[in-house]
């Protein structure tokens, strides 16, 4: 690790102050001449104890308290009121005459005379290697790529039942996508295996829901369907990754079916009573949305669930099926599905001749991997590839084509020193609801739970109990993971609501979670990890924000997917550490190319308007004029905060923790830009609000960066990392890997 002099926060006696004299080195230039600039300012306006401390900082703690090798504080003695177990003690200066760990601003203790000596956040960053080559103000959104057609007259021209063209309409939808336009005719007539591919947010959903309600309907001479009841059987079963997108879908597809009673879909998935859903079986359904693990269940231990009459197995998201270690769960699926020859011409009495004479197959995915072959392995036979380029010569899967966001979603990122990561989160945010209206939803990605944990408490206020438009009930189930935010408000939005979602959480306040952000009528934030990537279809996002970076480039098309959806503009911004991280650039380029948001002016600019804080700390929001002074007031306010709570300080630490961990799990191809021995962990926990890295973490990857370093080789490190893994992503299908997404997809709750 760098010695970069990192300062901390602690109390200085009232010794007279010297001129600022320090030679700022490291980091850019303008950032040192900042740095030198605020300090200067500092020692001139010697009247307010935070801005002596800031000059006596720059002047002596440098030299005293740096950051030695572990990331650890040289200069510490053991003290009475350290951080925890292992975090940094108290320094042991005659300069300490408060005691106290935390400082005291405006010494409304009585502690008169006591200095506070707060830690640079401007200087001693890594150096930005990237020259911007396009600002955010240059870019014009092009023509959208995944909005419905212009040039087909409405749904009616693709032959679906008029029952059916009639309620697209009343949910507002009058002309197919690329998409459907392809897919829907495709299964209308034949009775082939389909590969269907288009980007996110194309109406995928629609284009294999249509046709096999429309065939379905048809199975009446007066193509109503009315002769066919929920004993007459199964007819589709469609499976889902996770169980959000299992829902969504069958809340699509039960819209679609409302107004033909006699039609009955249901849902199984991970989470919910097994003994329910068998009752739902037995009762029969015509069609079945399913999670795979939960599936495979039912086809073991449910003698209600005949299999005989299945017509179409639609496996929608199939990367994500086959990331997620349900391979086994599929086979099982596909191979039972399989046994059973499609002889039934009649079910109950109905004649199925407008069914296809065959079992058939669509795989569906927005993004094309190795496993989504395999998967179609497994499950096509002389399968028709359906992708939504308008000018398709394509006939094949091409990883080139998928790996595209839609064109009209404008991609941006910022680099942010790890120092500043926390605050210019926070600022983005403020500025991001700055203009009324003009943000309304925004999903933030994180690496892991414990980091979306930490974000969620420390955004929230906590004195603000009560959510607009929530029943007593409601407001039970979502006291947890839905609350009014703090510090991201603005005069134009005053209320922000902060939602928590994440695969450890029950079931129940999952789905009332992203119902509630759905509904959400006041700006909202939803700060999520992964679980929440695929598939999620909220209309009114409007801004994905990257936090954390995805763990597989087409992990990032999903995430960013969420916005920008049938043909609506997005906006989707990634956060990025200066160093190696800045070779992701080229990666974002060649799906659309993004522009430059540079870290300053988003300071800058977001903490124009007062920062408001929810706990008083004396760190005050009304301390500091220029960006630089607020944005030090700011993390020296969150440091405070998490010292006087041992809670908060808790979660930090977990979230810091696995933080670390997780950056390990990049995949294979893309870990040479996220390089875990570049992290500077000291760095990193201030994007926690600590003060120093909580012990434990520090040592394994300062050993493991040693290695590596010894041995020059990265290869022993990748494999450590590997087998520290616990989260999805993985692509290689070893039994060792196929354990870990397995474990994996256990520790999301996602089956
Ligand atoms: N023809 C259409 N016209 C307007 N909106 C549409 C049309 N078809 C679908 N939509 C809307 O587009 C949104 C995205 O649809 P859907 O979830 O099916 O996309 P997808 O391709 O499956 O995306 P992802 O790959 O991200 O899951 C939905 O809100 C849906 O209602």
């Amino acid at each position: 690790m760098a010695d970069d002099g990192m300062i901390l926060n602690f109390q200085l006696g009232s010794a007279p102050l010297k001129p600022q004299t320090t030679k700022f080195t490291g980091g850019r230039w303008r950032d040192r001449k900042r740095a030198e600039k605020s300090a200067k300012l500092a020692g001139s306006q010697s009247k307010t104890p935070r801005d002596e401390g800031d000059a006596e900082a720059s002047e002596r703690a440098p030299k005293r308290y740096k950051t030695n090798d572990n990331g650890e504080f040289s200069g510490w003695k053991p003290g009475s009121q350290s951080q925890g177990s292992q975090g940094p003690k108290k320094p042991s200066t005659n300069d300490n005459a408060g005691g106290g760990r935390s400082s005291h601003r405006g010494q409304s203790d009585g502690n008169k005379g006591s200095r506070q000596v707060i830690s640079r956040l401007f200087s001693f960053n890594p150096e930005q290697k990237t020259t911007v080559e396009k600002e955010e103000s240059e870019w014009e959104a092009p023509e959208a790529t995944n909005a419905p057609l212009s040039d087909v007259a409405n749904f009616g021209t693709l032959a679906l039942a008029s029952r059916l063209v009639d309620e697209l309409s009343k949910m507002n939808l009058e002309r197919p996508t690329a998409i459907q336009n392809k897919v829907i005719p495709h299964l209308i007539s034949s009775s082939g295996d389909a590969f269907v591919q288009a980007e996110t947010g194309s109406g995928k959903t629609f284009s294999y829901l249509l046709p096999i309600l429309h065939r379905v309907l048809q199975l009446s001479g007066k193509g109503d369907g009315k002769q066919i009841h929920r004993d007459s059987g199964l007819f589709a079963i469609i499976v889902a990754p996770t169980r959000e997108l299992a829902r969504q879908t069958h809340s699509v597809l039960e819209q679609l079916i409302r107004p033909f009673p006699w039609l009955v879909s249901t849902s199984i998935t991970g989470g919910e009573s097994k003994k329910a859903e068998k009752a739902r079986i037995r009762k029969g359904v015509n069609f079945l949305v399913a999670t795979p693990g939960r599936l495979a269940d039912h086809i073991d231990n449910t003698k209600a669930l005949n299999l005989g009459t299945v017509r179409w197995l639609i496996l929608d998201e199939g990367d994500r099926l086959m990331d997620l270690g349900f391979e086994d769960d599929l086979k099982k699926a596909i191979n039972a599905l399989k046994r059973i020859i499609v002889a039934e011409k009649t079910t109950n009495g109905t004649l199925l001749d407008s069914l296809p004479d065959r079992r058939v197959t669509v795989l569906c995915s927005a993004t094309m991997k190795m496993n989504v072959q395999k998967l179609g392995e497994m499950s096509l036979a002389d399968a028709t590839f359906l992708a939504a380029e308008k000018d398709a010569d394509q006939t094949a899967p091409t990883d080139q084509a998928v790996l595209k966001a839609p064109a009209q979603l404008h991609q941006s990122y910022i680099i942010a020193p790890a120092k500043l990561r926390l605050v210019t989160l926070i600022s983005y945010l403020k500025l991001a609801f700055s203009r009324r209206g003009r943000t309304m939803k925004v999903i933030i990605f994180h690496s892991c739970a414990d980091s979306v944990d930490f974000h969620y408490e420390l955004l929230r206020d906590p004195a603000k109990k009560d959510l607009p438009d929530t029943s007593a009930k409601e407001a039970e189930v979502l006291s947890r993971t839905v609350s009014k935010a703090a510090y991201i408000t603005s005069p134009a939005s005053p209320e922000v609501i902060l939602h928590r979602m994440h695969g450890s959480l029950s079931q129940p306040v999952r789905t009332a979670t992203i119902k509630a952000f759905a509904a959400s009528r006041l700006p909202s934030v939803l700060i999520t990890t992964d679980v929440s990537s695929r598939g999620l279809d909220i209309p009114s996002v409007d801004l994905v924000i990257e936090y954390d970076p995805a763990f597989s480039f087409s992990d990032h098309i999903h995430r960013v997917g969420r916005t920008a959806r049938a043909g609506r503009p997005g906006d989707a911004a990634l956060f990025l550490l200066p160093g190696t991280e800045e070779g992701y650039i080229e990666l974002l380029k060649a799906s659309t190319p993004p522009t430059a948001q540079s870290c300053e002016s988003v300071l800058e600019k977001g903490l124009l308007s007062k920062l408001e804080f929810p706990i008083e700390t004396t760190a005050k929001p009304e301390d500091g004029k220029t960006y630089h002074e607020k944005a030090e007031t700011l993390q020296l306010h969150i440091e405070q905060r998490l010292l006087g709570d041992s809670k908060q300080l808790e979660l930090a630490r977990n979230g810091f923790k696995s933080h670390i961990r997780a950056y390990a799990t990049h995949i294979k191809e893309e870990r040479v830009h996220f390089d875990i021995s570049e992290l500077h962990l000291g760095h990193v926990a201030k994007s926690f609000g600590l003060r120093d890295p909580p012990g434990g973490i520090g040592a394994g990857i300062e050993r493991k960066a040693k290695k590596k370093g010894a041995k020059g080789a990265k290869g022993k490190y990748t494999a450590d990392a590997e087998e520290d893994s616990s989260r999805p992503g993985r692509d290689l299908f070893t039994e060792k890997s196929k354990y870990l997404m397995k474990a994996t997809a256990d520790e999301f709750n996602i089956g």
